[in-house]
């Protein structure tokens, strides 16, 4: 498994060779390309040859052309983003250079982390995972219009007629967004949404009611339960459409920052540990294989020790990345604490989660981390996986995977250790 050769280059723009080489080395102890240009015509031809991922233009950018001339040039030949670094600027001079083309601005010092953090949500935005909805109506052409609706603007929906099943499926699901009718035969929206918001994991999935209520106090009262938004049954398909895409994405971004380690955007402890308990639940329900693995990096204190903190950071970050590669937008790649990560593996065997561990550990070895003082650096993880066994609960599924890793580090570390 290689890391990010995939990756278009990144163009940067500058005629300060100092300030140039300061940012191109620490893209590439991301193992990011990026080329540097001191002259606009060398970065057109450039763009013109080979598409970039991002173009970086800084405040000193080049002799040969005036930046209100080219950047709309570049805006037009390059689709992506076009980010603008400078020290902290007057909002006027901001409103103009965005509508000169600038997508984004990274403010001086250059921070490669958010550079970085910006390109890999770019990465994932390629690839959007389809927003996931519950429709709740026991109607069942209301409920198939706006299936059929949503589903034509590529969500992936699932309808239920009795409320009362919802959180059953809530659970099974993970549902973005709930779409709830007011009046069924078992209970009323607004009470079913009440029950929802008692629980904390439902706490903050979105809740849009749709309905026939007219009546603005009926209205008023279920938004009051609970419910986020209150649309009126009115065959709409593009309201329908939006309001559900702005809800997700909102919730989304929530979740994001409620869920995500700072420094790796992987899922945090806590929700790591939440995402494990549910795929437990739902191996044991559905009878299928569900594996897990601990990953821990060697010799870990000895690269703060030698190289200083900042440089352990990185090396931190890059895993981190190399792992949301492999497993991109399903949200099964934790930080467990410090230098371990932890993979779960659902519908999947003790051998095959060993085996994609090994791909990646291989990956990892191949990668050559750069230090301050620009010396390569090659590292190791050693990893533990382990299966779920009858009737095991999510804590000794990681003690196991724990116990693998551990006897894999006193094997001589640079290797995968399977629980049996
Ligand atoms: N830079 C950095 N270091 C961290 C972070 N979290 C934990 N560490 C360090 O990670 C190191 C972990 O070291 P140990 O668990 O003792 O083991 P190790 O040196 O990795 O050796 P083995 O695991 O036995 O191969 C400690 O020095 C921690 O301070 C972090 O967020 N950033």
């Amino acid at each position: 498994m290689s890391f990010d050769v995939s990756v278009a280059p990144i163009y940067l723009l500058c005629r300060n060779a100092a300030y140039v080489e300061t940012i191109v080395g620490q893209l590439s102890m991301y193992g990011l390309r990026a080329t540097a240009f001191a002259r606009a015509a060398a970065l057109l031809a450039a763009i013109h040859g080979e598409a970039p991922l991002v173009v970086l233009v800084d405040e000193a950018a080049c002799d040969d052309m005036a930046l209100p001339q080219l950047l709309p040039m570049i805006a037009r030949l390059h689709e992506g983003p076009l980010v603008y670094l400078s020290l902290p600027m007057a909002a006027q001079e901001q409103i103009e250079l965005a509508r000169a083309g600038v997508t984004d601005f990274l403010p001086k010092p250059f921070d490669g982390h958010r550079l970085i953090d910006q390109i890999d949500r770019m990465l994932e935005a390629r690839s959007p995972q389809p927003a996931r909805v519950l429709i709740v109506d026991d109607s069942e052409t209301l409920a198939h219009w706006a299936s059929n609706v949503l589903t034509m603007a590529g969500m992936r929906v699932r309808s239920v007629k009795n409320p009362l099943k919802v959180p059953q499926l809530i659970a099974l699901e993970k549902p973005e967004l709930i779409l709830l009718d007011m009046y069924m035969p078992e209970c009323t929206g607004d009470e079913l949404a009440r029950v929802l918001r008692q629980n904390p994991a439902f706490d903050g999935i979105p809740i849009v009611f749709l309905s026939s209520e007219t009546q603005r106090g009926r209205q008023l009262t279920a938004r009051r339960m609970g419910g986020d938004d209150f649309l009126v049954k009115n065959n709409d398909p593009d309201e329908l459409i939006d309001i559900v895409a702005m809800m997700v994405d909102r919730y989304r971004r929530l979740r994001e920052l409620m869920s995500r380690d700072s420094l790796t955007r992987l899922l945090n402890h806590t929700h790591l540990i939440e995402r494990l308990l549910q795929e437990v639940a739902r191996a044991h329900e559905t009878i299928h294989p569900l594996s897990f693995a601990m990953i821990d990096i060697d010799h870990f204190k000895s690269v703060n020790d030698r190289y200083g903190h900042a440089v352990g950071d990185r090396v931190i970050k890059s895993l981190a990345r190399q792992l949301r590669q492999a497993f991109p937008g399903a949200d099964l790649v934790g930080r467990y604490g410090g230098e371990e990560f932890s993979i779960i593996f659902p519908n999947t065997s003790l051998l095959r989660a060993a085996q994609q561990v090994d791909e990646l550990r291989l990956g990892f070895g191949e990668f050559r981390h750069l230090c301050s003082n620009g010396e390569p650096l090659a590292l190791s993880f050693s990893a533990g996986v382990a299966q779920l066994g009858n009737g095991m609960q999510a804590e000794q599924l990681i003690e196991t995977a724990d116990a693998a890793l551990y006897q894999a580090k006193a094997a001589g570390r640079n290797q995968v250790g399977l629980a049996r």
